[in-house]
């Protein structure tokens, strides 16, 4: 069992959040983003081009391990749901997450980075907790969790984001003080190899149910809460002085208003989303950049960090299905 602390980059935004990693003899950290939309663990290294490579950022050097062995011939390259992208060649080496131990897990060393992962100066990499049929190593490797899974009491990790304060993802065990009230599971279809559910309607501030099964997918790696057009739109039609501003392309609202709670349900459970999450940043020092948005042409929703943050998640993978709980 084993605990590992996650904390939120750029303050107020709570843009990401980064969980200390240990890779090589002797261990090289880095603050990497634990993603359950992607499956693929990689890194900036000292084959990223120096030009993107922020000042200050920790890098992975294979040189500088004793237990890093390049896998000859193995690529990798991604390309996520915003566009930005990553590529390069891969080690195996010894990682250390909290007190779990993988010798050798495949670590992929990133020869090219978009300009997005060159802008981020907070994070040095991502570690995938998707399903390993996403991994995009040619050869595939294995993800983290498929490593260490088979050494953990059971065959989950629980994530407990925060809103503007650092939370943990725990593997192997559910830590009951995390959450309030009762844990209620729905089951996940790794369709795209991703944790997708469904939810049975969802209600915005205090109105009644709409009931009305929507796909979704939990995704850590998404900063938002994107939904259907339509219950976006309802969202911002209670907010006094909203509007989709088409310089962002994004719905904005007056930051001295409190949005409502945005509630879904978990078969009859109600999930609570406060409102006074919804703010993803002052874009002036009166216009606010609203953390529910459109999912536009994507098939599923997606619950990311500004929904997780409000509850306790525990990703299941013996079924698999997925947990939720206020707290
Ligand atoms: O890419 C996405 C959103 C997404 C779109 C379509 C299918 C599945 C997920 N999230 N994400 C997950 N990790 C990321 C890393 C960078 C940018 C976005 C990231």
């Amino acid at each position: 069992r084993d605990t590992v602390v996650a904390t939120p980059a750029y303050s107020y935004y709570d843009k990401e959040y980064l969980c200390a990693v240990k890779i090589g003899t002797p261990p090289q950290t880095l603050p990497l983003d634990f993603d359950t939309g992607s499956a693929d663990l990689w890194v900036f290294s000292s084959e990223t081009p120096s030009s993107s490579v922020s000042m200050g950022k920790a890098i992975y050097n294979p040189k500088n391990s004793s237990t890093a062995k390049l896998v000859t011939g193995a690529t990798w390259a991604l390309t996520y749901g915003d566009g930005s992208s990553s590529s390069g060649d891969v080690y195996t080496d010894n990682v250390t997450i909290g007190g779990l131990n993988v010798a050798a897990q495949a670590v992929e060393s990133a020869q090219k980075v978009s300009s997005q992962f060159a802008g981020d100066t907070a994070l040095s990499g991502l570690l995938g907790l998707a399903f390993g049929t996403a991994n995009q190593v040619k050869p595939a490797v294995k993800t983290f969790f498929d490593n260490i899974r088979p050494a953990l009491p059971l065959p989950i990790f629980t994530v407990n984001l925060k809103k503007g304060a650092p939370g943990s993802y725990n593997f192997g065990y559910i830590d009951t003080t995390q959450y309030t009230g009762a844990l209620t599971y729905t089951p996940v279809t790794p369709r795209y190899s991703l944790w997708e559910f469904g939810i049975s309607g969802f209600s915005i501030g205090t109105a009644i149910k709409n009931s009305t099964v929507i796909d979704a997918v939990a995704d850590t790696g998404t900063s938002l809460l994107l939904l259907p057009l339509s219950i976006v739109k309802a969202y911002y039609a209670q907010i006094a002085g909203s509007s989709y501003s088409t310089n962002y392309g994004a719905y904005v609202y007056p930051c001295n208003i409190t949005p409502p709670d945005f509630n879904f349900y978990i078969g009859t459970a109600k999930q609570v989303v406060p409102g006074r999450y919804m703010n993803y940043g002052y874009i002036s020092n009166t216009q606010c950049y609203g953390g529910i948005q459109s999912q536009g042409t994507l098939m599923f929703s997606l619950f990311g960090d500004i929904a997780l943050k409000a509850q306790f998640v525990v990703f299941d993978a013996s079924v698999p299905r997925i947990g939720w709980a206020n707290k």
